[in-house]
């Protein structure tokens, strides 16, 4: 309420939005100012304007903006650092100071023969490296320097795993025990556990690719630790039936592992390369898409280990293949088939010559799903899922009631309106 009793209108304050970064006319050269959410900075010109779209289209369009754009354009398609040296002519040393949005200012100091360099930090990984031609140092002179940080992955430290964000809003979790064949442990279980929950509900997150360290994807379960069967097996009491309900619930617990990839609504996609043995295949029959090598292989080994599969494979494989027969085949039998046979019976869908062209494959078509709605994407995997496991007529309501509340998203306004404006629809976060 006002002073005079009447009801006050909530006056609207333009703020800085994510998605002018990845535009066009602006993804060069604008950055936040951190702290500040009503300007925006300009890294050409080096001043900061009005956070507001028709301020950001005129400075694009300014004389002074266009002089100031480099002649060598460096592509700084996530570049969220704010740049600026000075240096000792004499001694060639200096300093960066590198201004970090997404946390305080961070101050580089070094020699130019390090200037090119990968820095990781808390906040993700810088990129700082000398622009040709534009060497020249001298007091008090700005240095244009490429800084590339990618998206903040702060509080994804993980034993067995490594989190990197490639682009923006996709993660590559890479399964990170390359000595170890990335065999399965105790912390894998509860890393894995612990990662997937958190990208769940992670903004900056739309898309995740699943790889592997090293020589190859998985060995499966570590077999040399046996602490799981160990801490399954171990109970005080001797009583069969509370032993059993200790070895049921640690069971579960492992499988939960593996379900929060599937319950996850941020698509995931595996990236294979050489072995995926046992526990690998639980783990990729729970990802939306997989990729592999031409060198790949897979073996649904539990069998060979006198298991029962128990971590999916058996609930979730067959239906991907959509071959009972051969899906029992593999599971009795403990074959290995190769990545051809993989995409014939289409466990995965693209085979890619090598591991870097594999996850580079992953990553573009990452890309291609984390430009589309986050809203639109999410219900795509949430209505996925529930439509394996349930009939027609009990999925098409769930769709049902999914959309009746999806369908006020704003982004369906804005990608209609884009698509009649031959435009690129840019959406918030989720
Ligand atoms: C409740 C149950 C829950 C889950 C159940 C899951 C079931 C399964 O996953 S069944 C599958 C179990 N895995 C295996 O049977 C694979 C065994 N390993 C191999 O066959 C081979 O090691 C290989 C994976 C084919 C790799 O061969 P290679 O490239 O020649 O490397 P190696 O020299 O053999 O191994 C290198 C290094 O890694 C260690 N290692 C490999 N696999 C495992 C494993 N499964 N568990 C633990 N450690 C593994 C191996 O010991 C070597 O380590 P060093 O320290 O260098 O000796």
């Amino acid at each position: 309420m006002g002073k005079n009793g009447k009801e006050e209108k909530k006056r609207y304050v333009q703020r800085f939005r994510q998605e002018w970064l990845s535009m066009k006319p602006f993804s060069e050269w604008l950055h936040e100012v951190p702290g500040d959410s009503q300007k925006a900075y300009c890294s050409f010109c080096k001043c900061e304007i009005i956070a507001k779209f028709h301020q950001l289209t005129k400075h694009s369009e300014a004389k002074k903006h266009i002089n100031a754009i480099p002649d060598q354009t460096v592509p700084l398609p996530l570049a969220k650092l704010l740049t600026n040296a000075e240096t000792n002519q004499k001694s060639k040393e200096y300093t960066i100071k590198v201004r970090n949005p997404l946390s305080e200012s961070d101050t580089y100091n070094g020699f130019e023969e390090e200037i090119h360099e990968e820095e990781e930090s808390e906040d993700g990984i810088y990129i700082v490296e000398r622009i040709e031609g534009q060497a020249q140092r001298s007091l008090n002179k700005v240095i244009s320097i490429q800084a590339k940080a990618m998206t903040s992955t702060t509080g994804y430290e993980f034993e067995t795993l490594k989190i990197t964000s490639p682009k923006q809003f996709i993660k590559n979790v890479e399964l990170n025990r390359p000595d170890k064949r990335n065999a399965m442990n105790t912390t894998f279980w509860k890393d894995i556990y612990n990662c997937f929950t958190k990208l769940s509900v992670d903004p900056d997150c739309r898309v995740i690719v699943l790889s592997g360290a090293g020589k190859m994807f998985t060995a499966g379960l570590d077999l040399y630790e046996n602490e799981i069967f160990k801490s399954l097996l171990s109970s005080d009491s001797q009583d069969s039936s509370r032993k059993s309900f200790k070895i049921l619930k640690g069971i579960q617990e492992l499988q939960e592992s593996f379900n929060v990839i599937e319950k996850c609504p941020k698509p995931v996609i595996a990236a294979v390369h050489n072995g995926c043995i046992g526990g690998g295949i639980d783990m990729i029959a729970c990802c939306d898409m997989r990729y592999c090598t031409q060198d790949a292989w897979f073996q649904i080994k539990e069998v060979d280990i006198g298991l029962a599969a128990d971590l999916g494979t058996l609930q979730r494989f067959p239906k991907i293949i959509g071959n009972d027969s051969l899906y029992r085949e593999l599971a009795y039998t403990g074959r290995k088939f190769d990545a051809e046979e993989a995409k014939s019976i289409g466990f995965v869908s693209r085979i890619l010559p090598d591991k870097n062209t594999l996850l580079e494959a992953a990553i573009l078509i990452a890309e291609q799903i984390a430009s589309k709605s986050p809203v639109a994407v999410q219900g795509i995997k949430v209505n996925s899922v529930y439509s394996r496991d349930h009939g027609v007529y009990q999925g098409l309501e769930y769709m049902a009631t999914w959309n009746s509340t999806m369908l006020q998203s704003e982004d369906v306004g804005k990608a209609v309106s884009a698509a009649i404006q031959k435009e690129t629809p840019v959406f918030s976060k989720l």
